[in-house]
This record gives C-alpha cells, sequence and structure tokens, in this order.
C-alpha cells in the first residue's frame, strides 16, 4: 500500500529552486533513504512531505488515510535542542501533543504509550534524567521514542547518526531495522552516511537540486549516480 507519493514535485525560498521535479513512492514496509550533499534540498523535501512547506509545482500525496500528524517525526538536532531543560519523560511524551485536540491534560493512554516507546528504546532507567545531561547516543533515542509517540504507520528520520560515533551509530541503526521488521513501521531517513543508507535501506532517493536516482538500494550501487557518490563517499 502507497503511504507516501510525490509526483514532479518543486520547491522554492522566495522565488528561488531549492529542489525541483522529484516523483517516488514510499510504500508500507519500505525504508526509504534520502541521500545527497549539502544544500541538495533534503531538508526542505522534509518539510514538504510534513506539508509544512507547500510545493510550487506538482503534488505530495498521502495514501492509507494517512495524516500529517500521524508521521512521527525525529528532526535534525539544534544546539537549543540539546539544551532542552526537561525529563526524558517529558521529552518523549511531548510526542503525543499533536493528538491532544482540545484536552489540557495527557490522557492515561498517552502516558502508557509515552511508558511503552521508553521500554522499547531501552531508555526506561532514563526517566527522570535531564535530557540535556544525556549522551548524543541517549538524546537521539529518547527522541526516537518521542517520534513514535505520533505514529505507527511511519516515521521520518532527519539525520539520525549525525554526529554519533561508529558503535552508537550501528545501535541506532540497529533500533531503527527492529522497528521496521518487528513493529512494521515504515522508514523515511535523511542521511549523510551514505554507505550506510545503502546497508540498510530498501529504497535511495538521491536529489542534488533535482533527482539523481530513486529505486532500490541494490540498483542504486550500480547506477552511475550512486557509483559516483559511493565512490567519493559521504558528504
Ligand atoms: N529558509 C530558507 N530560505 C531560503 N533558502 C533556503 C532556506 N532553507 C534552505 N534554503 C536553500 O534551499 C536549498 C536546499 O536546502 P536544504 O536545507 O533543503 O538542503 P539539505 O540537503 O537539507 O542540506 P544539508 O545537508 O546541509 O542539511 C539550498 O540552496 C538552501 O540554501
Amino acid at each position: 500500500m502507497c503511504l507516501l507519493q510525490c509526483k514532479h514535485v518543486s520547491f522554492s525560498y522566495e522565488g528561488r529552486p531549492a529542489v525541483a521535479n522529484l516523483s517516488f513512492e514510499v510504500h508500507e514496509g519500505d525504508y526509504l533513504a534520502i541521500v545527497g550533499e549539502n544544500g541538495a534540498g533534503k531538508s526542505t523535501l522534509v518539510k514538504g512531505l510534513l506539508r509544512l512547506k507547500k510545493p510550487v509545482e506538482g503534488s505530495v500525496i498521502y495514501g492509507d488515510r494517512l495524516r500529517p500528524d500521524e508521521i512521527g517525526y525525529l528532526p535534525q538536532q539544534t544546539q537549543v535542542q540539546k539544551d532542552f531543560p526537561a525529563s526524558v519523560y517529558e521529552v518523549v511524551l511531548s510526542g503525543c501533543l499533536n493528538q491532544m485536540g482540545h484536552h489540557v491534560f495527557f490522557s492515561k493512554a498517552q502516558k502508557n504509550t509515552a511508558r511503552e516507546n521508553m521500554e522499547i528504546l531501552g531508555i526506561s532507567p532514563l526517566r527522570e534524567r535531564c535530557y540535556r545531561d544525556l549522551s548524543g547516543g541517549q538524546q537521539q533515542r529518547v527522541l526516537l521514542a518521542r517520534a513514535l509517540c505520533a505514529t505507527r504507520k511511519i516515521l521520518l528520520l532527519d539525520e539520525p547518526v549525525t554526529g554519533l560515533d561508529p558503535v552508537v551509530s550501528g545501535n541506532m541503526y540497529r533500533i531503527i531495522r527492529n522497528l521496521r521488521e518487528e513493529k512494521k513501521i515504515t522508514i523515511v531517513m535523511v542521511s549523510h552516511d551514505v554507505e550506510g543508507a545503502v546497508r540498510e535501506a530498501s529504497h535511495i532517493l538521491h536529489i542534488a537540486g533535482r533527482q539523481m536516482f530513486f529505486g532500490t538500494a541494490t540498483d542504486y550501487r550500480k547506477s552511475p549516480a550512486g557509483k559516483v557518490f559511493l565512490g567519493g563517499g559521504s558528504s
């Protein structure tokens, strides 16, 4: 079943094109990695997929009755987020904010979801710790637990392993793999780690202001775009 589809989509900032003519699909169970150099348009596309930015051309279509607030989103970490003065539990629970509607307090079910997600990510013992005092890898697991509060369908992860050492990024990749295989969650991941992306993902979208490649990870390895990008290492 198709969860997300982009048809000839282009985005601009004040008339200046950022990324043009993207056409691809994300099906249930897929693991799509979006790769490209700095400034290629990856974050712009992420904003478009979340319906935070309107395309100037083409359309972003949600399938299977998916709503924007049902996409679990792990944003690229900024320094401000790294210094966030809240407990791990509070950060994870804030992932339920989209489902609050007119309610002022979190429901028992939402609190249970937050606890379950902390368990899945192995961060229950960190529950009362202050988020800003955690290591980079622990912070990413907290943000992933938070993103999971919004969804059981699809996770959109913006650079989940950037800045992590090889062992910690290996753990993060393993967790993402388990979420896909065991919880059947579709994954869309932006990554600068092109080797890791090709190893982990089922599909690759390579962009550079326009679409360079979309297809399976196996085909990407053999494609001209893949050969150049993989041969040259990650940006
Ligand atoms: N808020 C903005 N206003 C104007 N131009 C922008 C804005 N955000 C991005 N751009 C431009 O759009 C293009 C794509 O940027 P984008 O941030 O989407 O790339 P990216 O692939 O995510 O880069 P990076 O890997 O460095 O995060 C770039 O030319 C960038 O300068």
